[in-house]
């Protein structure tokens, strides 16, 4: 205040008003100055001021500070220290701005009394008219708030007040919430750095927060140091600056002082910290912060002149290495690129395993083919084994069906045989399959061929002395003949007697009588007759029956009903003394549903399809009824019977049959 001597010029302010004016005397007290009378410019009135606080003065470069409302207005609110040292600051900071504009305002305020509205106290000194038009808040550049009351809408709001804070000190500022950095985002910023050691934040981003010059606002977060400790923990966090990293590296270090260490102790371990970090340690205690030492403030003060040192310092915009950014991008990338590579590997896999399974398929269908043709020509081999077989056990010469039919043969004694019936008979005969499936020729070997043979059958049939004896009419057999067997009189009364005509003692009547009926059916008939021409036919031995009499039958049946390679059925009658009483017609069951009967008359000859096209029955007879019957077959069916019928086939039909016989059983119980 030495500059103020009686001639400086000044202003006294009322009601905010300026009014100029000039001092015209200093009374001193003890030499310290305890009134200053003044004159007024505009109306040279004087007046006696006693309140240095009221006094505005003009210093040398004619810039005017209202220091005494700024010293009597902050200091209220400032610790001792502060008093002395912000004061001081701001004092230097305004002479700074005088004689260099470009300089820039430091407040380092902290510890407002307790009931004092902060953001009064804020807004006054940012309102604060510092010279003529330029006020505080265009200049403060730093600002430190420690450990106020402050909230995130203090903060808010100084920011937005003052568009040019580049740094902001809120240490231990407690009420501050993790709201602030979304309030932070909304604002336009100067920030540089955002310093909040020791302020509990609990939850923030570490998502960069980006100022106008879109550059990252430098978080020096304090947030994660646990404030809950004993009253004895001692905590201090140290942020190493590493210029290369981001976010700053900092670490944490706490360490729990014994309660019964030596104080000095543990102000020595801050004391070495705290060249490291030039932090504010604050001590715990119900909830409330202080210097608890004299060591522990010199600490402080320590701390707070190098901090502040560097602060008031101007700083470079603090360009933030992207390379840390770019390391994590980097360590994603790599992630992303080993995911991409492991996705591709998969990929290739499964198309591999893919193609592997389409290889596979159509191997598998090769194979399948193979198989089935490999299966075809064995059942095609198996087929000319078993027609081998077989046809050597029919005593055929060859595989091939016996191409004979149709063709005369005319064998040896073949004169000596009866005439065939004339070719427009055989036509007849022929017509008459066709049409109903039967034909009836009499007369057919003539009477006495048909008597030697006729002798030659009841001999078999009642000699003891017979080479050959009847038995029981068998049924069934299935397809093969070889299946199920059995006999059952009341649904097929006759006896039988099978032979080849070919057995030594086999009379030659026998033999001469199936040869007419080949020369008849197998050269003339097959030979114009077009269902017959299209097979190979073959005759089966010949089947010798008599029905004994006493009302014996044969029920309604086919000759083949299953392909078992019947394909025309020839009865030659040999009952020379039948009457109509005698019963034992054949009685043919016609497709209109009529009955054709048909009485077993001597020398009849009755030919028909075997299939089921010519359902038949014998009737009850009452005399005994001889009759030859030979069977022509079709070769290929006979042979696929014969060869194809496999077990399964073999096991249905047995069923199949069984089935039948409990029919027949039900339909010939009374
Ligand atoms: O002797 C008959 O008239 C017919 C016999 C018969 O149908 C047969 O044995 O299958
Ligand atoms: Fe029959």
């Amino acid at each position: 205040m030495e500059s103020i001597v009686p001639g400086t010029k000044g202003f006294r302010l009322l009601d905010d008003i300026p009014f100029a004016c000039t001092i015209v005397n200093i009374m001193y007290e003890n030499k310290a100055p305890v009134a200053w009378t003044i004159e007024y410019a505009d109306d040279k009135n004087t007046e006696v001021i006693t309140d240095f606080d009221e006094l505005v003065v003009e210093i040398e470069s004619k810039q005017i500070l209202l220091l005494g409302d700024v010293i009597r207005d902050i200091a209220k609110y400032l610790t001792p220290w502060e008093n002395a040292t912000t004061c001081r600051w701001i004092n230097r900071a305004c002479r700074n701005i005088l004689s260099h504009p470009q300089h820039w305002i430091t407040l380092n305020l902290a510890n407002p009394p307790r009931g004092i509205r902060i953001s009064r106290y804020l807004h006054y000194i940012i309102h604060l008219t510092l010279i003529e038009d330029a006020s505080v808040k265009k200049v403060l550049r730093s600002v430190n708030l420690n450990g106020l009351q402050i909230t995130d809408r203090d903060v808010g709001l100084l920011l937005k007040q003052c568009p040019n804070i580049e740094y902001l000190g809120l240490a231990g500022c407690f009420k501050l919430s993790y709201d602030l950095f979304p309030t932070l985002k909304t604002i336009p910023l100067t920030l540089h750095t955002l310093d909040l050691y020791m302020t509990p934040i609990m939850q923030w981003e570490i998502t960069p927060l980006k100022n106008t010059s879109g550059e990252l606002v430098q978080i020096l977060p304090s947030c994660l140091v646990p404030l809950r400790l004993p009253s004895i923990l001692l905590e201090a966090a140290i942020i190493v600056k590493d210029e290369e990293a981001y976010p700053p590296v900092w670490f944490l270090s706490t360490f729990v002082l014994d309660e019964y260490e030596e104080e000095n102790m543990w102000s020595n371990k801050l004391t070495f910290l705290w060249t490291y970090s030039s932090l504010p340690v604050f001590y715990h205690e119900s909830n409330t912060y202080a210097f608890q030492s004299p060591q522990v403030m010199n600490c402080w003060l320590l701390a707070s002149s190098k901090f502040t040192k560097n602060i008031l310092q101007p700083r470079e915009p603090k360009k933030l290495p992207e390379k840390s950014v770019d390391a994590i991008d980097f360590q994603a990338q790599k992630v992303f690129a080993s995911l991409n590579e492991l996705k591709s590997s998969l990929e290739a896999q499964v198309n591999e395993l893919t193609n592997a399974v389409e290889a596979a398929k159509i191997e598998h269908q090769v194979a399948k083919n193979e198989y089935e043709i490999a299966q075809q020509r064995r059942t095609d081999v198996e087929k000319q084994v078993n027609r081998a077989v077989l046809a050597l056990s029919l005593g055929e010469a060859q595989v091939e069906p016996p191409n004979r039919s149709g063709k005369i043969l005319n064998l040896a004694g073949d004169d000596k045989l009866p005439l065939l019936p004339s070719p427009a008979v055989i036509q007849d005969i022929s017509r008459a399959l066709d049409q109903q499936y039967f034909a009836v020729y009499d007369d057919f070997l003539g009477h006495i061929h048909a008597m030697q043979l006729y002798e030659e059958v009841v001999y078999f049939y009642h000699s003891d002395q017979s080479p050959f004896h009847f038995e029981q009419g068998a049924l069934a057999g299935g397809k093969t003949g070889r299946n199920l067997r059995y006999e059952m009189p009341s649904v097929r009364g006759d006896h039988v007697l099978w032979l080849e005509g070919t057995e030594v003692n086999c009379p030659i009547s026998i033999a001469a009588t199936l040869r007419q009926l080949d020369r008849l059916v197998l050269e003339r008939l097959a030979a114009i007759n077009s269902e017959l021409q299209r097979c190979s036919l073959i005759r089966h031995r010949v089947m010798i029956t008599c029905y004994p009499g006493q009302g014996s039958s044969y029920v309604k049946h086919c000759d083949n009903p299953n392909g078992n390679g019947r394909k025309l059925t020839a009865i030659f009658y040999l009952n020379p003394q039948w009457e109509e009483e005698d019963g034992g017609e054949l009685q043919i069951h016609r497709l209109d549903h009529s009955i054709t009967r048909i009485p077993p008359i001597f020398d009849r000859l009755v030919l028909f399809f075997s299939n089921e096209r010519v359902p038949h029955q014998v009737a009850p007879s009452y005399a005994k009824r001889f009759a030859l019957t030979v069977w022509y077959m079709d070769w290929d069916e006979y042979m696929d019977a014969q060869v194809f019928t496999d077990q399964t086939a073999d096991i249905h039909e047995r069923t199949r049959i069984e089935k039948e016989i409990d029919k027949f059983h039900s339909q010939s119980e009374p």
